[in-house]
């Protein structure tokens, strides 16, 4: 089957501004992928050319095979990406009708997408007076009357409360595990880590690492206590290279993997540097996304 998602060599120019730069990234069928970065990182330009709401400068968008424009090429996606148009006076359920009329999916999926998105008590209610935890969650219920087979939700949980971010998270949780598959934009790693599979995350257009978030974590750093550091740093960049190696605190951090240890002290010990302590640095998600999108280390291997 083809994947979800496939975009190649992906690039958005607006003017003199690169929001995308050549993004190569694949979705696998059933997975939850985060596709997490800063503010402005180019999330919601990638989203919009996968949809074909804009075209790409350069590269190519695929959903299950099908590029914008060609045959079925939305026939099986659901999609959150700006605030869906409810109409405040109509109830959840009527507006949710509304639209399965227009999009000609038949009123049949209505409480279906209401019960998945929890909302079926408050289905009566007015738009007006949902809460936006809640006004979120009919907004997915939308794209899911289709019943797609990808759901893409752009930043699903941005303004929510703590508790209207856990429903989402649930929400989205419960979609995978039917097997649903999700691509989700974020800037909070915290929610990412909780409800994806895999993370890809781009900074200024460019995706900088992707991986589960189990590695992610995993790109544990060394950190090495050895005088004098600068003859250790010359001696760690000449075996691992600039990118691997930073000073941090008057210590070395190599981003290298910790079977490397016995052959960094060799190393070091035969230049004649003094190492006086020589262990793992347990790296916190938050400092490896920094990491990554401050422009520091790229993916670690
Ligand atoms: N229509 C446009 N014209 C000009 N520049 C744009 C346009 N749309 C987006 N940009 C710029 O492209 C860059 C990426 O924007 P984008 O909205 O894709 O980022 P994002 O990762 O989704 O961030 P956010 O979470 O803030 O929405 C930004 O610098 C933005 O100002």
């Amino acid at each position: 089957m083809k994947p979800p998602v496939q975009i190649e060599g992906l690039s958005k120019r607006y003017g003199g501004l690169t929001a995308v730069q050549d993004l190569d990234l694949t979705v696998r069928a059933g997975e939850v992928y985060g596709f997490l970065g800063p503010n402005g990182a180019g999330k919601t330009t990638t989203l919009r050319m996968l949809l074909g709401l804009i075209r790409p400068t350069s590269g190519q968008v695929r959903v299950f095979g099908a590029r914008p424009g060609e045959p079925g090429h939305l026939r099986s996606v659901g999609a959150l990406i700006e605030g869906p148009a409810f109409y405040p006076y109509l109830s959840g359920r009527d507006n949710l009708r509304l639209l399965a009329r227009y999009a000609g999916t038949g009123a049949h999926r209505v409480p279906v997408v209401l019960d998945l998105v929890d909302l079926t008590d408050r289905a009566g209610d007015r738009y007006a007076a949902y809460s936006l935890g809640m006004k979120q969650r009919l907004g997915v219920a939308a794209a899911l009357l289709k019943d797609p087979r990808l759901l893409i939700l752009d930043e699903p949980t941005n303004g929510l409360d703590p508790a209207g971010m856990a429903d989402m998270r649930a929400l989205i949780r419960r979609l995978g595990a039917g097997g649903c598959t999700v691509l989700l934009s974020s800037h909070l790693l915290g929610e990412v880590q909780q409800i994806c599979d895999r993370v890809g995350v781009i900074s200024k257009g460019r995706l900088v690492a992707e991986s589960s978030v189990a590695e992610l974590r995993g790109t544990a750093a060394l950190r090495v206590v050895a005088e004098p550091v600068d003859r250790a740093a010359s001696v760690a960049r000449a075996l691992f290279g600039d990118d691997r190696v930073r000073v941090v605190d008057g210590a070395l951090e190599l981003a290298v993997p910790p079977e490397r240890a016995s052959a960094v002290n060799a190393a070091l010990v035969d230049a004649g540097v003094a190492v006086s302590e020589l262990r793992l640095r347990e790296r916190d998600l938050e400092d490896v996304f920094l990491e990554l999108t401050s422009g520091g280390l790229t993916h670690v291997a």
